[in-house]
């Protein structure tokens, strides 16, 4: 059985459709990249993946059940989100907000044991975020926060991790960082990736499998090749461009033409 199926789902916010019988299934273990253009409706599938809402039409089944017939506990112990916008710049220290994600493994009235302190202080490490720990959050860069909110997602131990534009705020090197740090993880874990990515070539290396949308409609899911081809990419998104293979990757990369 499929980890999600995304079954014949529409969705309204008011009388505008953004989302049209969008219908795919994420084997476990994958990294699903989702694509598309401004406002074509990626967050709101995200979203919708993560449980927040109902969908108006269709359902959004994870291990066999209806994403929102979840207690939020339940859920929050199986699969982790990272927002846009990352940690909001908040008046905690870099330590106290990734503790948070050991939140959902508390019980009522508990506080972190050694093991969830443990867990705390050697995702600090691995993200180099140790000689930090003691910062506001409120001073950090925008990257920096980038991080804090991928060790707090780390340190939750989903099976799920959900990310939308995790390399918003990252220049080159620390989109590299993250998704590095995402892919390692998959990888040792066997966790389950699902990223909204505006960078189609970080898709392409980074994603085994990639979902374009169009104006809340699939226009194409596969494997990286049979969804970055030069016709369709330059279709959606109204730009002229050449796909070239990667030398070393063997990924197709796209290259825009003014
Ligand atoms: N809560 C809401 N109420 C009304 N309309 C909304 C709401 N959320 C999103 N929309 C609209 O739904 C459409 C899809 O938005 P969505 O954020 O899902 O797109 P997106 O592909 O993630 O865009 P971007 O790449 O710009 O982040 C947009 O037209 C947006 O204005």
């Amino acid at each position: 059985m499929s980890l999600f199926q995304v079954n014949h789902v529409s969705h309204f916010f008011g009388q505008k459709q953004v989302l049209y019988n969008i219908h795919f299934e994420i084997e476990e273990g994958s990294i699903l990249g989702i694509i598309g253009p401004n406002g074509s409706g990626k967050t709101t599938l995200l979203h919708a993946m993560s449980g927040l809402f109902d969908v108006d039409e269709g359902e959004i089944l994870f291990q066999g059940e209806k994403i929102t017939s979840y207690r939020k506990k339940e859920l929050a112990r199986k699969i982790a989100v990272m927002s846009q916008k990352g940690t909001p710049p908040i008046s905690f220290t870099v330590e106290e907000v990734v503790a948070m994600g050991r939140y959902p493994w508390l019980n009522f009235f508990s506080s972190l044991s050694s093991r969830d302190l443990f867990i705390v202080k050697q995702t600090l490490h691995q993200l180099g975020l140790w000689e930090k720990r003691a910062q506001q959050v409120a001073t950090l860069s925008g990257g920096e926060r980038q991080l804090v909110s991928l060790a707090r997602a780390m340190v939750q131990q989903p099976e799920v991790l959900i990310l939308d534009e995790p390399t918003t705020y990252l220049d080159i090197g620390h989109q590299m960082v993250v998704l590095e740090h995402i892919r390692r993880w998959q990888r040792e874990k066997g966790i389950t990736v699902i990223m909204v990515l505006h960078d189609l070539n970080l898709a392409a290396q980074y994603c085994s499998q990639l979902l374009l949308i169009h104006d809340g409609k699939m226009e194409s899911l596969g494997k990286v090749e049979e969804v970055i081809r030069a016709e369709e990419i330059e279709r959606v998104y109204q730009t002229k461009l050449i796909v070239v293979n990667h030398p070393k990757l063997k990924v197709p990369q796209i290259l825009l033409q003014a």
